[in-house]
Formats: structure tokens, sequence, C-alpha cells
């Protein structure tokens, strides 16, 4: 499997954020997607989630499910937590893995991957920021889906969570997938790394 990205150009508000970019990852690989604040990352992550329409250019997937979209093959996991406060812990990951549709794992098993099987029933409102993250972590393991689409992945997470972060994103690759993320720190794995500088 393999994501690319050829000749992109993405503006926002009228204005060139970036152009030209070009970027591939192959099954088992990460890119890291770095820059300072304003060159663009997020807005290539929403490109390449589709939730962004590039002004030019495209992004492909080759060797995936022919008769999905990139999209549907994709998680984005943005920087806010996707959570709806009034919801329990469980509620929330059943809504995502009804939303997401395809086959669900365990709900139990993801949230005891993040550790955070004994919150089940809490409210998500009383999550701390770090178990907000761990929940949104969750929905990346509740259906399965081959290319992850990270935008500060490890922010609000405690050493233990990145630890197991990095441990989730290994076996990930190791099964085949690609990770892109959007990040300022080290993510903890091997990575290639795509350097963003924002239109002049
Ligand atoms: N909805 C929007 N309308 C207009 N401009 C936007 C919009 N969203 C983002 N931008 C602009 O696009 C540019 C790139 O923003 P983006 O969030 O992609 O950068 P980033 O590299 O992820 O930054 P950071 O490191 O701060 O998260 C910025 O100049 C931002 O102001």
């Amino acid at each position: 499997m393999r994501l690319s990205g050829r000749n992109l150009k993405c503006v926002r508000g009228g204005r060139e954020v970036f152009s030209g970019l070009e970027f591939s990852a192959s099954s088992g690989e990460a890119l890291a997607v770095t820059g300072p604040n304003g060159a663009g990352k997020t807005s290539l992550l929403r490109v390449v989630a589709g939730l962004l329409v590039p002004a030019d250019g495209a992004v492909a997937l080759e060797g995936g499910e022919a008769e999905l979209s990139l999209s549907e093959q994709a998680h984005y996991l943005g920087h806010r937590d996707a959570l709806k406060p009034a919801l329990s812990v469980l509620e929330n990951l059943s809504f995502w893995r009804e939303f997401l549709g395809g086959r669900p794992e365990d709900a139990g098993q993801c949230l005891a991957s993040v550790a955070l099987d004994h919150a089940a029933h809490l409210p998500a409102a009383y999550l701390s920021a770090g178990q907000r993250r761990r929940l949104s972590i969750a929905r990346l393991l509740s259906v399965r889906r081959p290319v992850w689409l990270l935008d500060e992945p490890t922010s609000a997470l405690d050493a233990a969570g990145q630890d197991l972060f990095v441990r989730l994103m290994r076996d990930h690759l190791g099964g085949g997938g690609i990770i892109v993320a959007a990040t300022h720190l080290p993510l903890g794995i091997e990575t290639r790394n795509l350097r963003m500088e924002g239109a002049k």
C-alpha cells in the first residue's frame, strides 16, 4: 500500500498556505510532518483526510481496498478530541464504532489498550485532558483502518501514555499500516520527515 500526494496546493482564506507539495509513505512507514506554527501541517492532514479540497494536485492510496475511498480507509485524529461530554467513555466509543462502520473491534479491549477500562462508565465530561486523548486514541483501534492521520497526537499524554501510544503506533506499522503525523515533538518511532516552511 502506498499513500502519496502530488503537486498539492492549499489555499485558505484566499491565501496560499503551500504549493507543489509532494510526499509518499508506504505500508509500515510513518511520515512526521514538521514546521513552524501556521506552516500548513494541519491543512495538509485535512487535505489527505478529504476534509479540505486542494486547490491543485491530488492524494492517492494505491493498494488499498478498491471499493473504498481514501477517507473511508483513514482515521483522522485532530487537535481537538471529538467527544460527547454527556456520554460515557464506552458510549463515546460505541458511537464512533457505529459512525465509522466496518468490523468493530472489542470495545473493552480497545479501552484496555489505552488503560481506560476502569473509566468505561464515567461521563466523558469528567475525563482529564490526557484521558480524553487516550479515548480519542481508542477510536483508532475501534475500527481498523490502514491510514492514521494524526495531528499532535501526543499532546496532553503523560510519559506512560506516550509509551503506550508508541507501542500502538508500532503495532499499526508492523501490521502494514501507514502513519502521517503533524508534530512538534519526536514521536518515539522511526519516521521519515516532511518539513513544511509555509508560503513566504
Ligand atoms: N479556516 C481557515 N480560514 C482561513 N485560514 C485558515 C483557516 N484555517 C487555517 N488557516 C490558515 O492556514 C495557515 C496554516 O494553518 P495550519 O493550521 O494548517 O498550520 P499548522 O502548521 O498546523 O500550525 P500549528 O503548528 O500552529 O498547528 C495559517 O496561516 C492559518 O491561519
